[in-house]
């Protein structure tokens, strides 16, 4: 780890070096998920973001038309690429899209003392399907980011979907968060982060944190919006980015809940189908 600054979220001083975070995932077309969300929060989070790409999607607001996954080789070069050269705060992952591609990232992840307990932080946000429905990681990849990447996660993101995808549990309400965070510490992470987005009948939006042991309630309103198209990526980043100023993962899910609270309320419609959450609340209006 780079540093430590008190604020996460601060804007590194010109020339000074900014702390970094690596993010693992698919390319969104349309800019609002994957890479491009990534790349958005990290840059408004003050961090320098990196990328290893795992595939390219062709993708709107309307959903996934097709993706191309990348050669498994190509990358864990990239992750080897930036790992001793540039250093990594922090790292996440989003779609994996193969279980060839989970299996390499995590003997890169290994390399590159990235993973639980090593020095740098892994956030896995287990994304197995597009918000539309569209599947985004292959049957059999699942086993493997269930039975071997969870294990080295610092910290996972689940949405309710993939919670019930990875443990079999079903959530219908929030009462129903401690047993799917219990359920899927089981499978390894040092931390779980249930996401309540997909309760749409419950007024507010608290996700819940776990370490094994205890469990903390992040409040939040339910904005009253359809966008929400990369939510769980935006958040996500911010806790990566947060965790790479040496934050603790609660301090980090605490940055993180209240940077994608800005996001979604500022969410913005765009294109016949589920527009984006924004990151424009974090850019300065100043003219050029
Ligand atoms: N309408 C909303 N109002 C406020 N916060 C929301 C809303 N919808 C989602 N969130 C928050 O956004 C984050 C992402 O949650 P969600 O459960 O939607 O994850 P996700 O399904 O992985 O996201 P997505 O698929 O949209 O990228 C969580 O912190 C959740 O509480
Ligand atoms: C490349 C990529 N990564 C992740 C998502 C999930 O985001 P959402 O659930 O908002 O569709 C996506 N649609 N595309």
């Amino acid at each position: 780890m780079t540093g430590r600054r008190a604020e996460p979220g601060a804007v590194p001083p010109p020339g000074a070096t900014p702390n970094t975070a690596l993010t693992i995932a698919g390319s969104d077309s349309g800019g609002g998920a994957g890479i491009q969300a990534d790349l958005k929060t990290f840059l408004a989070c003050g961090v320098h973001g990196m990328t290893a790409l795992t595939a390219v999607t062709v993708q709107n607001s309307l959903g996934v038309t097709d993706f191309l996954a990348l050669p498994p080789s190509l990358v864990a070069a990239q992750i080897r690429a930036v790992a001793p050269d540039l250093g990594v705060g922090a790292a996440k992952t989003g779609m994996l899209a193969s279980a060839e591609i989970v299996d390499t990232v995590i003997e890169a992840c290994g390399q590159a003392s990235i993973g639980a307990g090593r020095s740098t932080p892994l956030v896995v946000d287990p994304v197995a399907a597009s918000m539309h429905g569209d599947s985004l990681l292959a049957l059999d990849a699942l086993a493997a980011v269930r039975d071997r990447l969870l294990p080295i996660a610092t910290l996972a993101t689940p949405n309710l979907d993939e919670v019930r995808l990875l443990t079999g549990v079903e959530v219908t309400s929030r009462a129903g968060l401690r047993k799917a965070a219990e359920a899927m510490h089981e499978l390894g992470p040092s931390w779980v982060l249930i996401k309540a987005g997909h309760l749409a009948e419950d007024p507010e939006c608290v996700d819940l944190l776990f370490d094994g042991a205890e469990s903390h309630e992040l409040p939040g309103p339910r904005m009253r919006t359809p966008h929400t198209h990369g939510g769980g990526d935006t958040l996500a980043a911010a806790v990566a980015s947060a965790l790479s100023r040496g934050c603790s993962v609660p301090e980090a899910v605490r940055f993180g809940k209240r940077y994608i609270m800005r996001a979604v309320a500022g969410a913005y419609p765009l294109g016949a189908g589920t527009g984006p959450v924004s990151a424009f609340w974090r850019v300065s209006d100043d003219p050029v």
